[in-house]
């Protein structure tokens, strides 16, 4: 499906399309093929606040050698994955186990586990809310830094292609994100959702209904396995129905603070009914962890007073982890 197709067709009528202007600036900057500014191409489907990209360059063998890594780790016995327990670290980096986090307070637990990591060099000189090093599983599994870090830099790469669309789309100089995304504050899980079939409780979903937290996320999801759904504007749930070569993105609850919510995070949820184990890697890219979360004077005015206080970007995620997981 061609991005016009989308902006024409199913999106408008259907997700309800709520921030056009932007976001259709945002698709027409993807599909001029300035190789500046994204590649022609990019762009295969878009709704209000979720977008699938094709040609981001990333090998299929980069991701699938980080997915494998993440099938071996989850593997292992229980009390073996939870000598790496994020809770341990002050900064939830390693393991976390089925149940462990609740992202919808309004339920009782998220059914998927998942191991979290960040900046391999975590700018120790400058302290912020979320400084801390990464936990890694190598006794127990001896490819999956080497691996997982792989996967972590190819897409940290591409998402540093995006901060300069989303600048343009808000009619901001190219460049205002660069001095912000010096430190790589970029969180990544590799997560494990087994399935959920026969009799359930419906407040345990794989992931409750949430927001992320950063700037945007950049979601690898299995091919062929139907689970992840986002909410339209009409707030019914759509399928985000993986699409082969693609990653999808979410916009994130930094991006709102940024634009006063001209840009809307996207509420998202993930239920595997399938009768299969499902993966999924998402990769969290906000602005450097000391970099306050101001809104953009373009997106205030008398009648858009700011709905935000002024927080770090490091306060910000960290207090939404507290909530999350429970520290
Ligand atoms: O697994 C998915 O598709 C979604 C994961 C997610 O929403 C998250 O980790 O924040
Ligand atoms: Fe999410």
């Amino acid at each position: 499906m061609t991005v016009e197709t989308v902006l024409q067709a199913a999106s408008l009528a259907d997700y309800g399309f709520k921030n056009i202007p932007v976001m259709k600036q945002l698709a027409l900057i993807l599909q001029s093929g300035n190789s500046s500014l994204g590649k022609s191409g990019m762009l295969v489907s878009m709704s209000d606040s979720s977008m699938a990209f094709k040609n981001h360059g990333i090998p299929e063998e980069t991701i699938l050698g980080a997915i494998e890594e993440g099938k071996k780790f989850f593997a292992l016995p229980t009390e073996t994955k939870f000598e790496y327990d994020s809770r341990k670290s002050p900064n939830f980096k390693g393991y976390g186990g089925l149940l462990s986090g609740n992202n919808d307070p309004e339920n009782r637990g998220d059914l998927h586990e998942g191991f979290d990591i960040g900046p391999e060099n975590s700018h120790s000189s400058k302290k912020s809310a979320m400084s801390g090093a990464n936990v890694w599983p190598t006794a127990v599994a001896p490819n999956f830094r080497e691996r997982v870090l792989s996967y972590y830099d190819a897409a940290v790469s591409f998402g540093r292609t995006l901060f300069p669309l989303f600048a343009i789309a808000l009619d901001l100089p190219e460049d205002f994100f660069d001095d912000k995304t010096q430190e790589t504050a970029a969180i990544m899980r590799v997560l494990h959702y087994p399935p959920q079939t026969g009799p359930h409780d419906d407040r345990v979903l794989g992931i409750g209904a949430h927001t992320d937290f950063e700037c945007f996320t950049i979601l690898w999801q299995e091919p062929n396995i139907d689970a992840l759904q986002v909410l339209n504007a009409k707030n019914e749930w759509v399928k985000a129905t993986p699409i082969p070569g693609t990653l999808v993105i979410n916009i994130g609850d930094q991006l709102a603070r940024w634009t006063n919510d001209v840009f809307k995070s996207t509420v998202h949820r993930a239920i595997n009914r399938t009768g299969v184990e499902r993966y999924s890697m998402p990769l969290f890219f906000g602005v450097d962890y000391n970099v306050e979360l101001k809104a953009i004077p373009s997106c205030i005015s008398a009648e858009r007073p700011p709905k935000y206080e002024v927080i770090t970007a490091g306060e910000h995620v960290k207090a939404r982890l507290e909530v999350t997981y429970g520290k």
